[in-house]
C-alpha cells in the first residue's frame, strides 16, 4: 500500500464500524477535523533549487531523546480495537522505526507491558490529570518506573468531546476483557474510569512540576497567550493540537496556530505539533512553520488495525521516506533548514 490513505481505507474494511467511527471521528460538525488536513492543502511548497544538498539527515533530539525522525506517534487510546496486541505492537513498531512513542494513559495494555514488549523503545507518557492528586501521582510514578522520559499533560480536556456519532452507534465502552491499565494505582483490581475535570488548572501543572523530574510537555495549547503562560509554569515544550478535531469542534486547524505560537514562544522551548499530518509534504510544511517535530495519530491507528505491527512499521516508514522525499526536492540536507519562506498560502 503506497500512501496512508490505502491504510485508512484496509482500516475502514476490517474494522467494527462502531470502532471505525470512533477512531476516525471528532466532535460537533467534524469542522476541525476536516479543517486539520484542508490546511495543509492550502499551504504550498516553494522548493529551492541547485543547492548541492545531498541525503538528508532526519534525526532529532527532542528533551534528551532522540528519534531517527522527527514523526512521533501521537498518543491514542484503545488500541486492542484495532489489534489484539494493542499498543504492544505500536510499541515495536515505533522502536523499529527509532522514534517516539507517546504511550496513551488510556491505553488497553499497562505501560509497564508496552515498554516490556519493546526494549529499546523511546517512550513517553501521556497523562490526563485526575482530580484525585494522590492517584495521579501513583500513575506518574507508574510511568517514571516504566522508563518513559516525558510527560505529555494533556489540557484540552476539561470535558470529554461531545461525539454525536459514538452516541448514535451506542459506543461508549470498552467491550469485554479490555480496560484502560494505566488507571490504577498498582493495583490492577483496581482500574478506575477516566475523570475529565473543569477544575484542572495551572496549579495542577505546578504540582506536577514539583512531582517529577520528568520533562512536561503540555499538550493541547491552542492559545498564544496560554503558550507564554506555560513558558512561565516551566513547561519543557508545548505541543500545538487541537485533539485531531475531537474536542472543542471549531478549533482552527494546528498548523494556522503554529506561526504564532511559535512567535509567542521564541524559541525558548520545542514545539511539536499534531493534526490532520498524512503526508511527508505536511510533515515539511508543519516544521518549515516552526514545529520542532509532528505527531500522527490516526494513521498510526490505521496501519494498526490494517496489519498490526508491521501495518504500523509500514506507515512509520512511508512517512519517513515521503519526508526525506520531500526534503530532497526541496534541496535540504535535514528538516533543521526549513524556514517559513518554503511555504506560500495559495
Ligand atoms: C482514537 C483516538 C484516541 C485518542 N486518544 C487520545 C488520548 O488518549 N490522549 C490524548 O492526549 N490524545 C488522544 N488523541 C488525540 C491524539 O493524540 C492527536 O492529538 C490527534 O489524533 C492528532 O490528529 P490526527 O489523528 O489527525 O493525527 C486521540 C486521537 C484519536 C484519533
Ligand atoms: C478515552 C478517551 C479520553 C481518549 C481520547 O482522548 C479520545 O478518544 O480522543
Amino acid at each position: 500500500m503506497p500512501a496512508i490513505r490505502d491504510f485508512e481505507a484496509a482500516a475502514r474494511d476490517r474494522l467494527d464500524p462502531a470502532h471505525y467511527d470512533y477512531f476516525a471521528g471528532g466532535a460537533g460538525d467534524e469542522v476541525t477535523v476536516k479543517a486539520n488536513e484542508a490546511a495543509f492543502a492550502r499551504l504550498a511548497l516553494l522548493p529551492r533549487v541547485l543547492r548541492g544538498a545531498g541525503s538528508p539527515r532526519l534525526g532529532v533530539t527532542l528533551l534528551g531523546s532522540r528519534a531517527a525522525m522527527p514523526v512521533l506517534v501521537a498518543p491514542t487510546a484503545f488500541h486492542r480495537l484495532a489489534d489484539p496486541e494493542g499498543e504492544k505492537a505500536t510499541a515495536r513498531a515505533a522502536a523499529a522505526a527509532e522514534t517516539i512513542m507517546i504511550v496513551s494513559m488510556a491505553a488497553t495494555v499497562a505501560v509497564e507491558d508496552v515498554a516490556a514488549a519493546a526494549p529499546g523503545a523511546t517512550l513517553w507518557f501521556q497523562l490526563y490529570v485526575q482530580p484525585d492528586m494522590a492517584f495521579t501521582e501513583a500513575v506518574v510514578r507508574r510511568a517514571e518506573k516504566a522508563g518513559c522520559a516525558a510527560l505529555v499533560v494533556t489540557v484540552d480536556s476539561p470535558a470529554r468531546g461531545r461525539r454525536d456519532q459514538d452516541v448514535r452507534n451506542g459506543f461508549e465502552d470498552l467491550p469485554e476483557g479490555m480496560r484502560c491499565e494505566n488507571l490504577h494505582d498498582g493495583d490492577p483490581e483496581s482500574v478506575r474510569p477516566i475523570d475529565m475535570s473543569p477544575a484542572i488548572s495551572w496549579e495542577h501543572v505546578d504540582l506536577l512540576r514539583r512531582m517529577t523530574r520528568l520533562p512536561i510537555v503540555l499538550k493541547g495549547v491552542t492559545h498564544p497567550a496560554d503558550a507564554r503562560l506555560a513558558l512561565d509554569h516551566g513547561v519543557s515544550a508545548l505541543y500545538v493540537s487541537n485533539h485531531g478535531g475531537r474536542q472543542l469542534d471549531t478549533v482552527p486547524a494546528t498548523v494556522d496556530l503554529l506561526p504564532e505560537i511559535v512567535a509567542a514562544v521564541g524559541g525558548a522551548v520545542p514545539v511539536l505539533m499534531d493534526g490532520g499530518i498524512r503526508r511527508g509534504t505536511d510533515v515539511v510544511k508543519a516544521m518549515a512553520l516552526g514545529a520542532s517535530a509532528v505527531a500522527v495519530g490516526r494513521p498510526v491507528i490505521w496501519g494498526l488495525a490494517a496489519g498490526g505491527e508491521c501495518g504500523v512499521a509500514r506507515v512509520l516508514e512511508l512517512l519517513r521516506d515521503e519526508v526525506e522525499h520531500a526534503l530532497t526536492l526541496c534541496g535540504l540536507a535535514s528538516p533543521h533548514d526549513l524556514e517559513p519562506g518554503l511555504v506560500r498560502r495559495c
